[in-house]
């Protein structure tokens, strides 16, 4: 396999965690022992077909050198965005230009920890075998409800057939993605994940069911839950 076949990670950890509170941004939150990033890039580059990983951090990042982090394959950072879409999008100019750019990127939060090596496998055969891509996303299980803005009371109920929990990682052609990206944020559209710029650029991105244990760190509440799921990932990899 070529290095231009390898798949290169796209980490966007330029966010501040406003919904997680406190001083320190959740992506370096320690979770028993390791900053958060740290395990979303080590779920990442211990897939073998993971060449290296590019990490977007905000402009007034302190914590990401002062972590003094090493690993075993290429991890360069580039500098983040105000919004998560435009975070991706400099760390695909970066990796455009290199001498031997990848053909695919996987594109994960930095605040996903728990994604599985099965997951990533799944889904880079399935992406990679159509060129529209492909995400990891997890089917919608409860009933859903939608409220008026402001009243915490019923307006309606959402018909849930066919809706999604799109999950990263996401992995696309980093020419065809960097583009759809380019378009829409040239455009003012706001995108949330990278399928959706895939989707208004006229891709239908393959849906790969993830795990729902492949939780967004997102509120406090959150932080034990993940550390459950990390460490009975632990435990299952001990048996
Ligand atoms: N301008 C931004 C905003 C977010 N992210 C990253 O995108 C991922 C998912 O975003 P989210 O969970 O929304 O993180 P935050 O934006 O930090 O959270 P909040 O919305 O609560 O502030 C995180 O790894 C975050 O660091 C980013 O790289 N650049
Ligand atoms: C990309 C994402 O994880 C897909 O569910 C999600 O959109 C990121 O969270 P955000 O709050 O929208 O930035």
């Amino acid at each position: 396999m070529t290095h231009a076949d390898h798949v290169y990670a796209v980490v966007p950890a330029a966010g501040v965690g406003r919904r997680m509170g406190g001083p320190t941004p959740k992506q370096y939150l320690s979770l028993d022992g390791s900053p958060v990033i740290r395990w979303s890039l080590d779920a990442l580059l211990v897939h073998p077909e993971v060449r290296g990983a590019v990490v977007a951090i905000s402009p007034d990042d302190d914590w990401w050198s002062a972590l003094n982090l090493g690993f075993d394959k290429p991890v360069d950072v580039v500098q983040g965005g105000a919004e998560r879409a435009q975070s991706v999008l400099n760390a695909l100019n970066w990796l455009h230009d290199l001498p031997t750019p990848p053909s695919w990127v996987l594109v994960h939060d930095a605040v996903r920890p728990c994604v599985s090596p099965d997951e990533l496998t799944r889904l880079l055969a399935v992406a990679r075998a159509a060129d529209d891509g492909g995400l990891l996303a997890s089917p919608v299980r409860d009933t859903l409800k939608r409220q008026n803005p402001g009243v915490e009371r019923v307006s309606s109920t959402v018909d849930r057939t066919g809706l999604w929990h799109a999950l990263t990682p996401q992995c696309f052609p980093l020419v065809r993605l960097r583009a759809a990206l380019q378009e829409a944020l040239g455009a003012g559209q706001q995108v949330t994940d990278e399928a959706q710029a895939m989707e208004l650029a006229g891709y239908r991105p393959a849906l790969v069911e993830g795990s729902r244990l492949n939780i967004k760190l997102t509120y406090p509440a959150d932080l034990s839950l993940v550390e459950c799921i990390l460490q009975a990932q632990r435990d299952d990899s001990n048996t």
